[in-house]
């Protein structure tokens, strides 16, 4: 295990920022920590740096304890890389002293210093910007000089809080294929903040959903998606209905009709069902809707319809034009069953957050 979380916790005041997160996040993992403005992501990578003291709990870097109760390794002894979202370069330093600066400072020569600094500079694609300074790049490029700066570092653990919040969304998605890119050639195990689903979606082997400071789910990004553990999951990612219906013999009962559905375990008869866009046919079906909020998503329409009965509307996508307005005949095909307690599908964080009542 590269990077261990036990019941950790943060208090500023009377408040926890981050209240008891476990988590076992593997040698070479992208883990991405999705959630909200204020839920404490930014406290939680402050902790694993070793930049905040912790109020409990214990956190190990490959297997070795560096917080705990008595215990704080200083950051510079973590064998952490941190890229912030504000890049953090030296601004009289060209490019290659930026990425050559960290090489320099654990005792190379200049010379050698630079050789290896171009290596990195390589990897990032940057060769032909060596020799200018970072006033003279773009958003993207200095993201990319710090990438190789923490590359440089020769970090056993990237930590990125954020670091492409600055950017336009075109460049947003060059630089997560360039993150992504950098992550299968450094192979280092990254931990990675976002308030951005897309991106969370599109990074990383497993996303942990944070809310008030705990993890809500721990999940592959296609778990999360089909089987959130909580309506606040299923609200967060992905468009979504959450309806009540009764269930029987694998079937929910939804607007007079028997609609097959997926759930974890057996149990409760009353229960949540969450619907997604690809678990309603339009076209065809025994249920007639009315579409609203329709947009066009450049090759897709999407929309939501409206069920007589049904205390939300659906959202549909289609490759056919739809137009607000219009009524179409629908079938539901399908959906999750929330868990009715904290045996959620996927989850294996620690203090867990009771499933939500649905809206
Ligand atoms: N040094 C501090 N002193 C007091 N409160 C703090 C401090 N740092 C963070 N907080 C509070 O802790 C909570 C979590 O903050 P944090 O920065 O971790 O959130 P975040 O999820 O990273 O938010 P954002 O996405 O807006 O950066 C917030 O309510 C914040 O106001």
């Amino acid at each position: 295990m590269a990077v261990g979380l036990s019941a950790i916790r943060k208090r500023f005041g009377s408040h926890f920022a981050v209240d008891g997160i476990s988590a076992n996040i593997t040698e070479g993992e992208f883990f991405v920590v999705l959630g909200p403005s204020g839920c404490g992501k930014s406290t939680l990578l402050r902790m694993i740096a070793g930049l905040e003291h912790l109020d409990g709990g214990e956190i190990t870097l490959s297997g070795r304890t560096v917080s705990g109760p008595g215990l704080h390794v200083p950051p510079e002894r973590r064998d952490v890389g941190v890229v912030f979202q504000s890049y953090a370069l030296w601004p009289h330093m060209d490019v290659g002293g930026n990425v050559a600066f960290p090489l320099e400072s654990a005792g190379k020569s200049r010379r050698a210093a630079r050789a290896e600094a171009e290596t990195h500079l390589k990897t990032v694609d940057l060769m032909p910007f060596r020799d200018r300074r970072p006033a003279e790049l773009s958003g993207g490029q200095r993201q990319r000089v710090a990438l190789a700066r923490c590359l440089a570092g020769g970090a056993h653990t990237v930590l990125m809080d954020e670091p492409l919040a600055n950017l336009d969304p075109h460049l947003r998605s060059t630089m997560e294929e360039e993150i992504a890119a950098f992550h299968h050639r450094a192979g280092a195990t990254t931990i990675y903040i976002t308030h951005d689903q897309r991106e969370a979606m599109a990074l990383a082997t497993r996303v942990a959903v944070m809310a008030r400071g705990q993890f809500q789910q721990v999940a592959a990004p296609q778990d999360l998606y089909e089987r959130p553990a909580t309506a606040e999951v299923a609200r967060f990612i992905g468009r979504s209905a959450i309806l009540s219906a009764t269930l029987q013999d694998g079937c929910a009962a939804i607007a007079g009709q028997q609609v097959p559905v997926t759930q974890q375990g057996s149990g409760a008869c009353a229960v949540s069902v969450v619907i997604r866009p690809g678990d309603v046919r339009l076209g065809a079906g025994a249920l007639t809707a009315r579409l609203d909020r329709v947009f066009y998503r450049g090759g897709v329409w999407e929309g939501r319809a409206h069920v007589s009965g049904l205390e939300q509307g659906l959202p549909v996508s289609s490759p056919r034009p739809l137009r607000n307005g219009e009524t179409v005949p629908l079938e539901i095909a399908s959906g999750w069953v929330l868990p009715a307690s904290s045996d959620a599908p996927g989850h294996d964080a620690g203090r867990q957050a009771p499933a939500e009542a649905v809206e």
